[in-house]
């Protein structure tokens, strides 16, 4: 059996105390994701734990420095699968330092109101992140965050 490639992504919102916005973000490459929203994060590299690569991804894709808050749990296990050889994990996450910016991997960043999810939802999301998304949001609105 081959082992599960792990990824870390962020759900980084304007205030983890109060959040009203969430930053989503347009990849560019590869092919089969370009144009689509997601999570900024990555890859684990060796030996790597995912909130260290979390706060490596971050400064890399975004050039921001965070702080991380609670995890946004799947009812189903540790991680979300997003598809049958990987998983993810996902920290709400709070801008400590810099000006999120698309430095690589992004065409395009936004900040999205968190409200209904309305404009979240409307988006081209990667379809593993959609359960993500309903999940992070009622979490939102039950007050969980850090
Ligand atoms: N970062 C991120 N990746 C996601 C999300 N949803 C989803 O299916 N993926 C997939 C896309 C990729 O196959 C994989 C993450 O790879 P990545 O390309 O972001 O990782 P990386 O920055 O370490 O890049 P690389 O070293 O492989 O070039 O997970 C998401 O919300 N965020």
């Amino acid at each position: 059996m081959t082992a599960l490639i792990s990824v870390a992504g962020a759900a980084v919102v304007d205030s983890l105390d109060a959040p009203t916005r969430l930053l989503v973000a347009r990849r560019s490459a590869p092919p089969q994701f370009a144009g689509m929203w997601e999570f900024p994060g990555g890859k684990l590299e060796a030996g790597e734990t995912f909130e260290a690569a979390l706060h490596r991804e971050l400064l890399e894709e975004l050039g921001i420095a965070v702080r991380l808050g609670a995890e946004v749990e799947s009812d189903a296990g540790p991680g979300w699968p997003l598809n049958e050889r990987a998983v993810m994990r996902v920290w709400f996450a709070e801008v400590l330092d810099g000006e999120p910016r698309p430095l690589q991997d992004h065409d395009e960043l936004r900040w999205v109101p968190l409200g209904n999810g309305t404009e979240a939802f409307a988006l081209p999301w990667i379809p593993a992140d959609l359960p993500i998304v309903r999940a992070l949001l009622a979490r939102v609105d039950s007050g969980l965050r850090s």
